[in-house]
């Protein structure tokens, strides 16, 4: 158990296998929430974690739709009261030891209110005050703390100061905060801590991304926050899913697509058995049609039963929840600020183009009037990316392209120019649209207007990250307007002025927006110059 919880419960000698699931009950917040607004800070965590043990974890997975079982999201249809659990779990702790408990409990609701973090979950254990308490709680490796620093990372950040102590306490966990808000680092830095280095017992943590470019992005900063400490990091290559040598190559973590690592289990036997822990980083993508069997593999393949699964993201849908939490184990769930909501750093405007001729006026008038770079503008097919990289780079506009068409080394090479400010402007479809940190970005803007709520959030985080401002502009036309209403949705949510006639637009049923364009071009459509 971890130092803070048993400071707090030392002296308050409790019989917990007897009196678990009285335990368990305590813990629960007053009622399951229908949405977001209604997630009380759930008061009575901090409390006596009930450690499952195997059998315990077995029994429980047997046993999910148990009503009264100690797990996952059932825990939350139950509510006692806090004074309810002390009298009659603290029976024997003295009034002394009672207070403090109510001071710590008190101490981290208190600080979640201040960070916007909303938990709901039995036993979670308090949000951290500072990086620092990562040695004093955890008995952290030195050389995170030294790496953070190096990093420049001052504070954890708030999806950091709760997800990190969640995970190191063993606990499923789903997460969901705005984009740009140090998710990886939420999952990456409990993963080092809980993994030893060394060519024994084989792949013990896997980090699933939707795309190869997220992927080299994570096993990056997974290197950086692992300097000096000889873990094998390993970005699953297609040439490693098709001929590495997984038995004979040392490796501790393994960050992949799900395509790649599904091939590799499938036909290079590859043994995920004892992994303890895996991440699904942007895990409603993941959980979207078409990789849902690959994920499905990937989960069977880490067998072990103490696996820690984690789920992170900036949009995290209710079927999306429901459908992982036949494979969670006794949950929390941790949600920063409004959930599925933009950050709150972006400056958003909608734009009335009226047309797709419109559009390309528009993106060149903006350029030339006021050119911020670096810029990121999505649209919403790969053909579409190569007629406006066309058409801007007769411009003479330092600009370039990126689409799935591309090869891998084209990919990279796009991604480092952006990053390296050789490019100002980098026109993308929706394969960078989703994790990628470039820093910095200025503006983001949709081009072709984004195809769904989730998109939207996801490409306008581009920028405004790490706390710094950022800007993004949304073209539409008149097909987009019956769409406009998702997006303006989000925007009031994020607190963005949004003209009332957009708001009073009839609700759409929930359906992607992808429709056939004119193409993008100066060409009059009748071919005459
Ligand atoms: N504690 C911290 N202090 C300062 N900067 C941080 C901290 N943690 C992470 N960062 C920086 O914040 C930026 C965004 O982090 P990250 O890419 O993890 O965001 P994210 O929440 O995963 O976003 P997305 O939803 O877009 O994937 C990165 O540049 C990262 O280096």
């Amino acid at each position: 158990m971890e130092k803070a919880s048993a400071l707090l419960f030392s002296g308050v000698r409790v019989d917990r296998k007897r009196f678990a699931r009285e335990i368990a009950r305590f813990q629960q917040p007053k009622k399951e929430p229908d949405d977001l607004e209604g997630i009380a800070d759930a008061a009575p965590e901090a409390l006596p974690e009930v450690k499952a043990n195997k059998k315990e974890k077995k029994r429980k997975r047997k046993d999910k739709d148990s009503s009264d079982a100690v797990e996952g999201f059932s825990v939350f249809k139950t509510s006692e009261s806090l004074s309810s659990i002390l009298e009659r779990n603290a029976l024997e702790a003295t009034s002394a030891e009672k207070k403090d408990v109510e001071k710590e409990i008190e101490k981290a609701s208190i600080l979640r209110k201040k960070y916007g973090i909303h938990i709901s979950g039995h036993g979670v254990p308090p949000p951290l005050e500072s990086f620092a308490e990562l040695s004093s709680r955890y008995n952290c490796k030195p050389y995170i703390l030294s790496n953070l620093s190096q990093l420049g990372f001052r504070e954890p950040t708030p999806i950091q100061r709760q997800a990190i102590p969640v995970l190191l306490s063993k606990r499923d966990c789903f997460a969901c905060a705005p984009t740009g808000s140090g998710k990886t680092l939420a999952f990456l830095c409990p993963m080092l801590m809980k993994i030893k280095p060394g060519l024994k017992n084989g792949i013990k943590a896997v980090v699933l991304c939707p795309t190869r470019e997220l992927a080299a992005q994570t096993a990056r900063e997974c290197k950086k926050l692992a300097k000096g400490r000889k873990f094998y990091i390993k970005l699953m290559t297609k040439e490693l899913s098709r001929c590495g040598d997984f038995e004979k190559m040392p490796c501790d973590v393994i960050i992949s697509t799900p395509l790649r690592l599904d091939f590799a289990i499938c036909k290079r036997k590859l043994d995920l058995s004892r992994v303890k822990y895996l991440v699904l980083d942007e895990a409603d993508k993941l959980f979207e049609l078409g990789f849902v069997e690959q994920i499905d593999s990937v989960v069977k393949a880490c067998s072990k039963t103490t696996v820690v699964r984690t789920l992170f993201s900036a949009t995290l849908p209710e079927t999306v929840e429901k459908l992982a939490s036949t494979v969670m184990v006794d949950a929390v769930r941790i949600i920063i600020g409004r959930k599925n909501s933009a950050s709150e750093m972006i400056k958003q405007n909608l734009v009335f183009a009226g047309s797709e001729k419109g559009k390309l006026l528009a993106i060149r008038q903006s350029f030339s009037e006021c050119l911020n770079p670096p810029v990121l503008v999505f649209v919403q097919s790969k053909e579409r990316a190569k007629e406006l990289y066309k058409e801007l780079a007769f411009d003479g506009i330092k600009v370039d392209v990126i689409h799935a068409d591309l090869s891998q080394q084209q990919r990279e090479d796009a991604v480092d120019n952006f990053r390296s400010g050789k490019t100002w402007i980098l026109i993308a479809t929706d394969v960078v649209s989703r994790g990628m940190d470039f820093k910095g970005i200025n503006c983001v803007i949709n081009y072709d207007f984004p195809e769904s709520a989730a998109a939207y959030i996801h490409r306008i985080g581009r920028s405004g990250r790490a706390g710094r401002p950022g800007e993004a502009v949304t073209f539409f036309t008149e097909e987009d307007k019956p769409f406009l209403r998702n997006i303006a949705n989000v925007m009031a949510a994020s607190g963005c002025e949004v003209p009332s006639w957009i708001l009073a637009l009839p609700k759409l049923r929930k359906r992607k927006h992808h429709p056939q364009r004119d193409s993008i071009s100066t060409i009059p459509d009748d071919g005459a110059w």
